[in-house]
Formats: C-alpha cells, sequence, structure tokens
C-alpha cells in the first residue's frame, strides 16, 4: 500500500533524510520513532508530497508524484504536528472539510457529510464542543478536532503526526483504539510518528528507528525496542522487558545515562 525507496530530503541545504525505504503493506500500523530531529515529520510531510525528495513513493500502487490533489485526499488523510485552525471555525466546520474531497465542485456538503461528521466527532467525544470555535479549544481538544478532520476523510491511508502528545491518558488510549479499530476494520493502512516508544510497540505492527535521518532499524517491535539501540540513538538509559502480550515496556532509569 505504501512504497518508499531511497527517499532523501534537502531542507535548508542539509540533507535531513537520506535514502530511506519502507514498505508498509495494506491494514498494517507502521510507527516511525526516533529522537528529536531525526525526520520523522520529514518522512510523513514527504508522504504527503510537502517536501521536495529524491527517490520513489508510491501509495496504493500509484506514483506520489503523478497524483492530483484531490485524487490524493481521497488516498491519504493526513494529521500534522502543529496545524494551523482557522480560529473563527467551528470543530463541526473543521471536521466537515475531512469532507471536501467528496463534494463535487461548486456543490455544497451533503446530509451523509454531515452524518459522517457527526458520527466521528461522537467517536472521539468532540460532540459537546462541536458549536465550539476552533481559537478556543485547548492543546488536546485541538488534536482531536484535527484528528476528526483527518477521520472524515476516510481515506485508506491515515498519517498521524505525534497525534497523542497533547492528549491525557484516557484520550491517548481512546485515540490510538479508535484508530486501531478502524485500521481492523476496513483495513486502514496507518503511519504514525510516536515519542513514547511503549505505545509505538505496544500498538503499531512495525517500527521504523530513524536517526540522523537514517533508517538505522526496522521490524516488529521486539526487534527494535532493544536497550542497546534505544541506549545509542536516544542517548538514554532506559530498561527494556516484556510486557503483557510479549510487547516491550520502555522504562526510564532514574539517575541515568
Ligand atoms: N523547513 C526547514 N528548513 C530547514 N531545516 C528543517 C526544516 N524543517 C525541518 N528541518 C530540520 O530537519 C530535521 C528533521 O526535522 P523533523 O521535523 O523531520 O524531525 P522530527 O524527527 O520530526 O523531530 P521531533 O521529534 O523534534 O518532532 C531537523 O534537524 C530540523 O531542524
Amino acid at each position: 500500500m505504501i512504497e518508499i525507496t531511497a527517499l532523501s530530503v534537502r531542507l535548508g541545504g542539509r540533507e535531513v533524510l537520506t535514502e530511506v525505504g519502507l514498505r508498509v503493506p495494506r491494514g498494517e500500523w507502521l510507527a516511525v520513532i526516533g529522537p528529536n530531529g531525526a525526520g520523522k515529520s520529514t518522512l510523513v510531510k514527504a508522504l504527503m508530497g510537502l517536501v521536495a525528495h529524491r527517490g520513489e513513493i508510491t501509495l496504493d500502487g500509484r506514483p506520489g508524484a503523478a497524483l492530483r490533489p484531490r485524487e490524493r485526499a481521497r488516498l491519504v488523510a493526513y494529521a500534522p504536528q502543529t496545524p494551523a485552525l482557522p480560529p473563527d471555525m467551528t470543530v463541526f466546520e473543521y471536521a466537515l472539510l475531512g469532507r471536501t474531497p467528496y463534494i463535487p465542485y461548486l456543490g455544497r456538503e451533503s446530509r451523509r457529510d454531515k452524518e459522517i461528521t457527526a458520527s466521528v466527532l461522537d467517536r472521539l467525544d468532540l460532540t459537546g464542543l462541536a458549536a465550539r470555535r476552533a481559537g478556543e479549544l485547548s492543546g488536546g481538544e485541538r488534536q482531536r478536532a484535527v484528528l476528526a478532520r483527518a477521520l472524515t476523510q476516510q481515506a485508506p491511508v491515515l498519517l498521524l503526526d505525534e497525534p497523542t502528545t497533547a492528549l491525557d491518558l484516557g484520550h491517548q488510549q481512546q485515540v490510538l483504539e479508535l484508530v486501531d479499530r478502524l485500521r481492523l476494520a476496513d483495513g486502514l493502512t496507518v503511519v504514525t510518528t510516536l515519542h513514547d516508544l511503549t505505545v509505538a510497540g505496544l500498538y503499531a505492527d512495525r517500527l521504523l528507528l530513524l536517526a540522523g535521518g537514517r533508517a538505522v532499524a526496522a521490524g516488529e517491535p521486539g526487534q527494535v525496542l532493544t536497550e542497546p539501540l534505544v541506549g545509542a540513538h536516544f542517548g538514554a538509559h532506559v530498561t527494556i522487558e516484556p510486557g503483557p502480550g510479549g510487547r516491550p515496556v520502555v522504562q526510564l532509569v532514574r539517575g541515568g545515562p
């Protein structure tokens, strides 16, 4: 479903991604992890066609570069890390924007578009905020509104850049479980950047560890979340042990590194 070959990106005269390759089959969840500045957001932006790059990107068997904006929007939904929300738009109006690729030119949204939007808001615990203006939301509410817009798009590929950073524990779980359910029910292909390594290992099928713009490890959570790899690339002293279900649990060691 997503294939990247030898992806390199230069920004501000510096190479921030170098020869990265990856393949995410339909219905799989890939978490991109790595220290600050590793190139995680840039990788997601390249998938969205938002940064110039070298190398090949294929989405659903089609070269990313050849997709027109409307086609891309039906194929890929993206929730950026730091979105700009129009402050006067209500949460409902903003989430409804996700339906734009389905609304005919010069047409209006249909009752079905509004029903889909209402149902996504409900699943993200946002119904009570539907009439609230975006400029009046808390950080976590804004983040859920951005997710709502991505989900109303009902695209088969979901790209989420740090979707849970501003969320409290309950809303983190709600968002991750919702994404997981959609993936299992509708076969969505999911790529998320995530800083919480335990959460990444808990939900993703596979992890890609980026460091200094290069892919330094990839595989199942237990293969990537190892004490030597995390120690070397995050400069952190951690212990990693299998938790329930055998997924790795990463814990900081007090007093290190
Ligand atoms: N527009 C830009 N111009 C120049 N350099 C940029 C630009 N955008 C990002 N960079 C640099 O590219 C590198 C990768 O940035 P990116 O945002 O992809 O990292 P990240 O892994 O997502 O980091 P974080 O965990 O801090 O969000 C960083 O060194 C960053 O400073």
